[in-house]
């Protein structure tokens, strides 16, 4: 991240969502000042809130329900629909199961990755091979969460416009080779309330997820209401709330948007501590490049930057297989 921001801004992106397929779009006023907006946030924290994003506020809180349903039931439940290599990394995967940085996060999830079919992407898909597994508990759960996920796609890609605009480029440039086929990652995320020690109530600061950034373009994440357990660090290395906004997402850049944008925008380090009595949860939409897309810096934004590659070019299939191979505990 390039500043110290102190906060996380809020940034209505209706004006966008009306133009996004305008064949002028780059010259609607309403347009720039969205396009301003989102090039200041990402430049500054690479994270920022979205209202006016058009997807129905009851079907945020219906899915957040309904995986705090789903979390509620006893773990024999739980591990009917368990993630291993074998379901290509989709499922269910109990509290401390997942690893950041050598150290186990302490949630619990579900894993969905879009579906890849044998010999899809030749070798390079083999280990995500697979199609997501739904509880059948609660009974409208992968229905919801289906509707949900084209949504979030739909969206993303009207962002991710604004975004290639903001870098300087047309409004399609990041699709095509690169993400006219996007992939999807998407982690349903149950984060336990802080225990409680010694009959009084102490914090513990446990580490429901651990330092990271995200690894594609751009993640959605519709967090509980009530819960401040988001944190995002700044360039001092303070870690800066993200409390919750109702009705809004939580956006943040991934690792393929720094390499595109060769640095010009950064995948920003961030983490969950949950030290709440009550139970979190989240649901996380990570909006990917194709899957076989050789990334490397736009050459928009190379002469914006100097001329020289700040980063290796990555083919994101490649940089999500090593990520999921060595996430969990085996
Ligand atoms: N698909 C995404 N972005 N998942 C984010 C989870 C981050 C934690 C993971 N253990 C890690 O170390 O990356
Ligand atoms: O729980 C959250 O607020 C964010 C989770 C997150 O950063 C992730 O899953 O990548
Ligand atoms: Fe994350």
């Amino acid at each position: 991240m390039a500043t110290d921001f102190k906060f996380i801004p809020l940034i209505d992106v209706s004006p966008l969502l009306e133009k996004w397929d305008h064949p002028n779009i780059a010259q609607d006023e309403g347009v720039a000042q969205v396009v301003k907006q989102l090039d200041q946030a990402c430049r500054d924290a690479g994270f920022f809130y979205v209202k006016g994003h058009g997807i129905p506020v009851s079907l945020m809180k219906d899915i957040k329900n309904i995986a705090r349903e789903y979390f509620h039931q006893p773990y024999e439940e739980k591990i009917e629909i368990k993630l291993s290599a074998e379901t290509g990394y989709r499922g269910y995967q109990r509290i401390g199961e997942n690893i950041t940085k050598g150290k186990p996060d302490i949630h619990e999830a579900i894993d969905c990755y879009r579906e890849v079919k044998r010999g899809m992407y030749g070798g390079l898909g083999d280990v995500m091979q697979g199609s997501n597994i739904w509880p059948s508990n609660p009974p409208n759960f992968k229905q919801l969460m289906e509707e949900y996920i084209d949504r979030c796609t739909d969206l993303s890609r009207k962002i991710m416009r604004g975004i290639a605009l903001a870098l300087g480029g047309s409004a399609d440039e990041m699709e095509g080779e690169i993400g006219g086929d996007p992939f999807w990652v998407f982690r349903i995320i149950g984060y336990p309330a802080a225990s409680i020690s010694n009959g009084h109530d102490k914090a513990h600061d446990d580490v429901g997820c651990g330092a990271h950034t995200d690894y594609g373009l751009l993640t959605l994440v519709n967090q509980d209401d009530d819960i401040v357990a988001l944190q995002v660090r700044n360039k001092t290395g303070e870690w800066i709330s993200a409390p919750p906004i109702p009705g809004t997402f939580v956006c943040n850049i991934g690792d393929m948007l720094k390499i595109l944008s060769n640095g010009i925008y950064e995948s920003t380090l961030h983490r969950v501590i949950n030290n709440s009595p009550k139970y979190r949860v989240c649901v996380a939409y990570f909006y990917e490049p194709n899957f076989d897309a050789a990334v490397k810096p736009l050459d928009v934004c190379l002469q914006k930057t100097g001329g020289t590659r700040n980063f290796e070019g990555a083919v994101y299939g490649k940089h999500l297989v090593g990520k999921v191979t060595t996430n969990f505990i085996k």
